[in-house]
């Protein structure tokens, strides 16, 4: 009789999966550009002053200057059907759709279509039972953390009848590290005299901040096998990534370098910054360069116009020859297969609870 009913109640929970990235402007437009800025930077999990510092600088200094120069930037990037992000973010919704027998949405961080219209869209799809899935595949409070919060308080205002399980960062999982490294197989030039990992910088103190153990130093401790600080370092997560992608390529350590992008402010951010090594990489005899971006599973700005295209004049310009740029994994079938089983696991370990 006990287990007839957990098992009827199980039967009535109709689950969903929300795919949730960072998001970007509605537009290119200079005032869109300053609503998304002033949202993302004023998350006090990416500029975590106290408030009146943070505003202080947000409003009173960057959302002078930034957004005119950042709508120019993705300008550059935007195509018929809007921001790379999101674009790819849909077309990874739209492949899992058809693999998966559960209802797929997408939510934004920042901006539109945001996670609360993902969770309605669910909701109103009869689902009880979301597996949300942060498209980072390592932990840092400016991502994954942000995101969890910020459903969580959706969550409890709009739909507190309903669960959420999050799918955790996945940059050790053997079948992320077996796709990223078949798709950068497949995109490597024959000849190269250096392979690049660049990942999306974070200050340093955020690394601090986020250890529950304070034993990081953010020195050799990050790529220590085991540390328990690992879970939560965002430095050690890249390390391991590049370690286990390179393991798999069976490239030479002395080819390959991690350096860390898109720096903002003048707080200290992890080195070495990407911009900084590639104007040094050809004065050292690295000519002919490939360079990949494994904090984002998607194209976007950071990729398309700073590395791409910025990263790659800075490369030039200092005497470099030849610049190769491997994309992201996009909404390629592998990375999709990668998703779905995430996304599966969850939601059997769900039905098990
Ligand atoms: C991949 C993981 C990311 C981390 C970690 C991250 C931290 C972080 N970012 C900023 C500031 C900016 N980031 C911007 C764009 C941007 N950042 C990520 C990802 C991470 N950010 C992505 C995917 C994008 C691209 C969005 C798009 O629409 O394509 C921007 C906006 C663009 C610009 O003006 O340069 C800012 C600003 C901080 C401060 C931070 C950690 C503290
Ligand atoms: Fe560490
Ligand atoms: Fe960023």
């Amino acid at each position: 009789m006990h287990t007839d009913l957990i098992q009827t109640s199980k039967v009535q929970q109709k689950k969903g999966i929300l795919l949730v990235n960072l998001g970007s402007p509605r537009s290119t437009e200079t005032k869109d550009v300053r609503e998304y800025l002033d949202e993302f930077l004023m998350d006090d999990k990416v500029i975590d002053y106290p408030w009146f510092f943070r505003s202080l600088l947000v409003q009173g200094i960057i959302l002078n200057t930034r957004p005119k120069k950042s709508a120019a930037a993705y300008k550059t990037v935007w195509t018929e059907e809007g921001s790379p992000l999101i674009v790819f973010t849909q077309k990874i919704m739209d492949k899992l759709e058809k693999i998966v027998d559960v209802p797929v949405e997408i939510g934004m961080r920042y901006a539109q279509p945001s996670i609360e219209n993902g969770i309605k869209k669910l909701v109103d799809q009869g689902v009880t039972e979301i597996v949300l899935f942060p498209l980072y595949p390592q932990y840092a409070m400016s991502t994954t953390e942000t995101v969890i919060e910020k459903a969580e308080e959706v969550r409890k205002k709009k739909f507190p009848n309903i669960k959420i399980n999050y799918i955790q960062p996945f940059y050790n999982r053997e079948i992320y590290i077996n796709c990223l490294a078949e798709s950068i197989r497949e995109k490597l030039p024959e000849n190269f005299d250096a392979l690049q990992f660049s990942y999306h910088g974070v200050p340093e103190r955020h690394i601090y901040k986020t250890d529950p153990t304070k034993t990081c130093n953010l020195n050799d401790c990050c790529s220590r096998d085991s540390n328990p600080s690992h879970q939560f370092c965002y430095r050690h997560q890249c390390f391991k990534v590049t370690e286990k992608v390179i393991e798999k390529l069976g490239l030479p350590k002395e080819k390959v370098m991690v350096t860390f992008q898109s720096r903002l402010g003048k707080d200290k951010w992890m080195e070495p910054y990407t911009d900084e090594t590639l104007e040094n990489l050809p004065k050292m005899g690295i000519k002919n360069l490939a360079i990949v971006c494994p904090a984002f599973v998607s194209d976007c700005l950071e990729t398309l116009e700073e590395i791409s295209v910025e990263g790659k004049e800075e490369f030039l310009h200092a005497g470099g020859e030849v610049f190769n740029y491997i994309p992201c994994l996009n909404d390629e079938d592998r990375w999709i297969e990668v998703v779905k089983t995430l996304c599966m696991e969850k939601i059997n370990e769900f039905f098990l609870v």
